[in-house]
C-alpha cells in the first residue's frame, strides 16, 4: 500500500484521471480513501487540494518518478466509498469533472477556504504532544504547527477518539452569544430575609432563581417575559447572588416546535400505496414508484409511514423536497413524527448549522434526512427509502456544474443500497409518467382528496375583457369573491406569477425600455430601495424621472410586483389584511416561517406572493385561491413552458379547500383558451399528459428525444460565435445522422454580466458517437479557458435562457 490515487483540484487543467502519489512513510496505514490531501502539482510543485479515491501498490521501479503527498487535510474520511463511486458515475453522466462532483457533495463550509484545529479530549502517552496541548489547548492543524511525524500521530489518536478536530471557515461569524445570569445562592431562606418586602422585582427574580437554581437564565427573556427590570438583576450581581455569563444562542432553528404526532389511519388508496412500498423496503428491492396523487390526497402521510417502516427495518430514509416547498410546515410534519432522529438541510440554515447537520448524518446520528437538492448527497450509510416530493420540480436539476438531476442520483443511490424510491407529485413530469406507462416505474394513484373532499371549483376569467376597470390587476369576479371570503372569516391565497419578462420601465414617447448595461434584460423596479435592479448581475440605479434617451417625462413602469398588487388591493378592499411573500420579504432568516405562522394564526386574511406560495402549504381555512396572471410563463422560449404553467396552476389551485370547507379558484388570464390553462382548471392531469405528449412527439422533444444543450460564452461576441460554429461543425461531423443539431444561435438572453452566450441544442434517441464527441468538446473546453472562452454541456437542460 504505497501509492494513492488522487483527484486534484486544478481549475484550468481538469481531468477525470486520478494522479498517483507516493504515500510517505508517516502516513502509511493511516491514509484512507475519502480523505482530502495536499499534494504538489505541476512543474512549480504548486500545492493543491485533492481527494484520495483509491489506495494501492505499485512496484518500486514504477514509483521513482512519483511525487509524494505533502500532508493530510482530514483525520478521517469525509466521503465514503459509495459517494466516491457516485462522483465518478456523475462526472461521466453529466460531462463534468469528478472534482466538481466531489466538492458538490460536501457542505460549503468544507469547500470554502478553511483551516482546522485539533484539541485533546483524552489522556495520551506521548509526553511531548501532551505538553504542547497543555500550553495551547486548541492548535491549528497545519504544517506550521505540527511536524509530519506529529500529524501522523494525531491521525492515530483521532482513530482512538482522543483528538477532536474542528473545521473553521475564514471570516465566519462567531457563534452568536447573549447575556444570561447564573444563580450563586445556596441558602434561599437566608436571602429571602434580606430582601425588602417592597422590592417586588427582586422578589420575583429570587423566586425565578429558586425555581431554576442550576441553569443559566437568559437576561433578555427575564426582562421581557417576567417583567423584571435590569436594575433588579444588576443589584443581584452586586450582592453576589448571581453571576453574569454569555451563553451561545440556539443553533437548532426548529427544536422548539416538536409536538409528537401519531400516524394517521390511512384511507384505502393510501394503504395500498404504503403496502407496495413496504414490500419493496422489506425485500431490499430497488423499485421506483411514481406516486401520482391529486393535491391534498395525503401523499405526505404515505411518505411518513413508509419512512417509519424503513426505520423499523433499522435503515434510514432520505426525503427530498424542492427548496420553496421546504416550508416550516413541511419540516414540522416530519420532525413532529420522528423527533430528533431528523436532520434538515436547506438554504435557510447558516453554513455552521449545515455543517452541524452534515456531521450528525455522517456520524450516524440521524435516521431521516429532509432537504432540498443537495441533500441527495447526505452521507447516510444504510438507506432503506428515498423520496422525491414534487418530483416534476425544475429545481431538482442543477443549473451549474455538475449539471446533475436529483432524480437520477436518487435512483443511482437506491440501486446501490437496494432500496425503493418514491417519486411523488400531483403533476408528474412527462418523462416520469412516460416511464411509468412503459412499466419502468411502478405507478401508484391517489385519485381522491382526503375525506372525499372535492377538488376546488375553478373559474377562468378573461382579462382582455377586464382591463382598466379596476386598475389592471384585479377582475370584478375576483374582487367580489375576495370580499365575500374575507367577510366569512376565511382566508385567501393570491399568486402573482413572476416568471418571464413581465415588468419593465418604458418611455411612452420614444419606446425606450430601461435595460441593464451588462445584460440583455430589462431592469426591475424595487420600491423598498427606490432603485431599478438587474436580477441577473445585481446592477442597480436610481429610478429615473425622465427618459434617458429623449428626456420625456412620460416614462412609466409596466408590470406588476407584489408590492404594487398589495397597494392596489388595500385600496380596493380596506378590510383585507395582507401578508406579502416574495424574495424581498423573505430575505431575512426566519422571515418565511414568520409570515406563514402569522397567516396560520389568522393575523391576516390574504397571503399574496410569488410562486413561493404554490407548493406544500396546508391551511384549512383557505377557501379561495386567486392567480393574478396565469400567462407570464407561457411565452418563454422553452419546450416545457406549457408543462410548467400547468403544474404551477394545478399546485396553487390545490391550496384551496383542503380541509372540510369547499374551495374555489379564480385564474385570471389573457389566454383563456390555452390548453394548459384550461386543463389545469379542471385539474385534469391525464388529459394534459396525453395532449402534451402528442405535441412533444410532433416537435421531437422529451420524452421522445433526449436533449443536450451546449453553451459557448466569451466576453467577445465574435470569439463566442466563432467557437460556437467550430463546436457545432465538429458535432455535425461526428454525430450520427439521425441526431438533430439545432443552432448555434445566440441565447434568448444573449448577454449576461457582459458575457455573450451562444447555444447549440442536440436532440437524439440513440447515438453511439455522442459520448465520445462530447467528451472531446469537454477536453477542448479545458484548453480554451485560458482564452476566456467557456463551454458548458448541459444534459436534459431545464433552462433555455
Ligand atoms: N389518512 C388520513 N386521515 C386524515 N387526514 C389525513 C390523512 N392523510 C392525510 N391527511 C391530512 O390531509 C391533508 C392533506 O394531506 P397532504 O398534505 O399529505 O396531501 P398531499 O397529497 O401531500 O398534498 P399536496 O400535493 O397538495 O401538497 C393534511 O392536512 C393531512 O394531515
Ligand atoms: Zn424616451
Ligand atoms: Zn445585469
Amino acid at each position: 500500500m504505497n501509492v494513492a490515487d488522487v483527484i486534484v483540484d486544478v481549475p484550468t487543467m481538469q481531468t477525470n484521471t486520478p494522479y498517483s502519489y507516493l504515500i510517505p512513510d508517516d502516513l502509511k496505514g493511516r491514509l484512507e480513501t475519502g480523505m482530502r490531501v495536499v499534494v504538489p502539482f505541476g512543474n512549480g510543485n504548486r500545492k493543491v487540494e485533492g481527494f484520495v479515491v483509491g489506495i494501492g501498490n505499485l512496484a518500486q521501479d514504477k514509483t521513482t518518478t512519483l511525487k509524494s503527498i505533502s500532508s493530510i487535510m482530514d483525520l478521517s474520511p469525509v466521503l465514503n466509498n459509495e459517494l466516491i463511486k457516485l462522483s465518478s458515475w456523475m462526472a461521466n453522466k453529466t460531462y463534468s469533472f469528478q472534482i466538481s462532483c466531489l466538492l458538490t457533495m460536501l457542505p460549503s463550509v468544507m469547500k470554502a477556504e478553511y483551516s482546522s484545529t485539533v484539541e485533546l479530549i483524552g489522556e495520551i502517552d506521548d509526553k511531548s504532544l501532551a505538553n504542547r496541548f497543555k500550553k495551547q489547548q486548541v492548535i491549528p492543524f497545519d504544517e506550521d504547527h505540527f511536524s509530519k511525524a506529529e500529524m501522523a500521530k494525531l491521525s492515530d489518536l483521532k482513530k482512538r477518539n482522543q483528538i477532536k478536530m474542528t473545521y473553521h471557515v475564514q471570516n465566519k461569524a462567531k457563534p452568536k452569544t447573549e447575556l444570561a445570569i447564573l444563580n450563586q445562592i445556596t441558602d434561599f431562606a437566608e436571602v429571602t430575609q434580606e430582601i425588602s418586602k417592597n422590592a417586588t422585582a427582586q422578589i420575583k427574580l429570587l423566586k425565578l432563581l429558586q425555581k431554576f437554581p442550576d441553569q443559566p437564565l437568559i437576561q433578555r427573556k427575564i426582562v421581557n417575559e417576567n417583567a423584571i427590570s435590569i436594575s433588579a438583576i444588576n443589584n443581584f450581581v452586586k450582592k453576589g447572588f448571581v453571576k453574569k455569563i454569555r451563553v451561545e444562542k440556539y443553533r437548532n432553528p426548529y427544536k422548539h416546535q416538536i409536538v409528537l404526532n401519531k400516524p394517521k389511519k390511512l384511507n384505502s388508496d393510501q394503504q395500498i400505496a404504503v403496502n407496495k412500498v413496504d414490500r419493496a423496503i422489506a425485500q431490499h428491492h430497488d423499485r421506483v414508484f411514481l406516486l401520482e396523487g391529486v393535491t391534498g390526497s395525503g401523499k405526505t402521510e404515505v411518505y411518513l409511514q413508509t419512512i417509519q417502516h424503513a426505520i423499523n427495518d433499522k435503515r434510514q430514509a432520505l426525503m427530498l423536497v424542492p427548496e420553496i416547498a421546504l416550508t416550516p410546515q413541511m419540516v414540522g410534519r416530519v420532525k413532529n413524527r420522528f423527533g430528533s432522529q431528523v436532520a434538515i438541510i436547506h438554504s435557510g440554515l447558516s453554513n455552521g448549522e449545515k455543517y452541524d447537520e452534515w456531521r450528525r448524518i455522517n456520524q450516524g446520528e440521524a435516521q431521516v434526512v429532509v432537504g432540498a437538492r443537495s441533500a441527495i448527497f447526505a452521507p447516510l450509510k444504510n438507506i432503506g427509502l428515498i423520496i422525491l416530493d414534487e418530483e416534476h420540480d425544475a429545481s431538482y436539476k442543477q443549473d451549474d456544474n455538475p449539471r446533475y438531476h436529483t432524480r437520477d442520483v436518487a435512483i443511482w443511490r437506491a440501486a446501490y443500497h437496494h432500496c425503493p424510491v418514491i417519486l411523488g407529485s400531483a403533476t408528474p413530469s412527462l418523462e416520469s409518467r412516460a416511464r411509468a406507462e412503459k412499466g419502468v416505474y411502478d405507478l401508484i394513484l391517489l385519485p381522491n382528496r382526503i375525506n372525499q373532499q372535492s377538488l376546488p371549483q375553478v373559474t377562468i376569467v378573461d382579462m382582455t375583457q377586464e382591463i382598466e376597470k379596476h386598475g389592471d390587476i384585479f377582475s370584478t369576479e375576483l374582487l367580489n369573491d375576495l370580499k365575500q371570503t374575507i367577510n366569512q372569516g376565511n382566508q385567501v391565497v393570491l399568486m402573482l406569477n413572476r416568471r418571464g419578462f413581465s415588468s419593465f420601465m418604458l418611455c411612452r414617447d420614444c419606446g425606450h425600455v430601461l435595460m441593464c448595461p451588462n445584460c440583455d434584460i430589462s431592469l426591475t423596479m424595487h420600491l423598498d430601495s427606490h432603485t431599478m435592479k438587474c436580477h441577473y448581475c445585481g446592477f442597480e440605479e436610481a429610478i429615473p424621472n425622465i427618459c434617458p434617451v429623449c428626456h420625456s417625462k412620460n416614462i412609466r413602469y409596466f408590470g406588476t410586483g407584489t408590492e404594487r398588487a398589495a397597494q392596489q388591493l388595500e385600496k380596493l378592499i380596506p378590510e383585507a389584511k395582507i401578508l406579502r411573500m416574495d424574495v424581498d420579504t423573505t430575505k431575512r432568516k426566519g422571515a418565511h416561517e414568520n409570515i406563514l405562522r402569522k397567516f396560520g394564526n389568522h393575523e391576516a386574511n390574504v397571503l399574496l406572493g410569488t410562486q413561493m406560495i404554490a407548493k406544500g402549504l396546508d391551511f384549512p381555512d383557505v377557501t379561495l385561491v386567486g392567480v393574478l396572471n396565469a400567462d407570464t410563463g407561457l411565452d418563454l422560449p422553452n419546450f416545457r413552458a406549457s408543462e410548467r404553467t400547468f403544474d404551477l396552476l394545478t399546485q396553487v389551485s390545490g391550496r384551496a379547500g383542503r380541509s372540510d370547507k369547499n374551495g374555489k379558484v379564480i385564474i385570471q388570464t389573457f389566454n383563456p383558451d390555452n390548453y394548459a390553462i384550461k386543463l389545469a382548471s379542471t385539474q385534469n392531469y391525464e388529459k394534459f399528459f396525453q395532449k402534451e405528449m402528442e405535441l412533444r412527439h410532433l416537435a421531437d422533444y422529451a420524452p421522445y428525444y433526449f436533449t443536450i444543450k451546449v453553451t459557448i460564452s466569451s466576453l467577445s461576441e465574435h470569439q463566442a460565435a466563432k467557437e460556437a460554429y467550430q463546436v457545432s461543425n465538429y458535432l455535425k461531423g461526428n454525430l450520427e445522422k439521425d441526431t438533430i443539431i439545432l443552432g448555434p444561435t445566440p441565447r434568448p438572453i444573449a448577454r449576461v454580466k457582459s458575457r455573450y452566450y451562444y447555444q447549440i441544442i442536440i436532440k437524439y434517441k440513440r447515438d453511439q458517437n455522442l459520448d465520445q464527441a462530447l467528451k472531446h468538446v469537454q477536453q477542448v473546453s479545458q484548453k480554451e479557458i485560458r482564452k476566456g472562452l467557456r463551454i458548458a454541456i448541459d444534459p436534459e437542460p431545464v433552462n433555455f435562457m
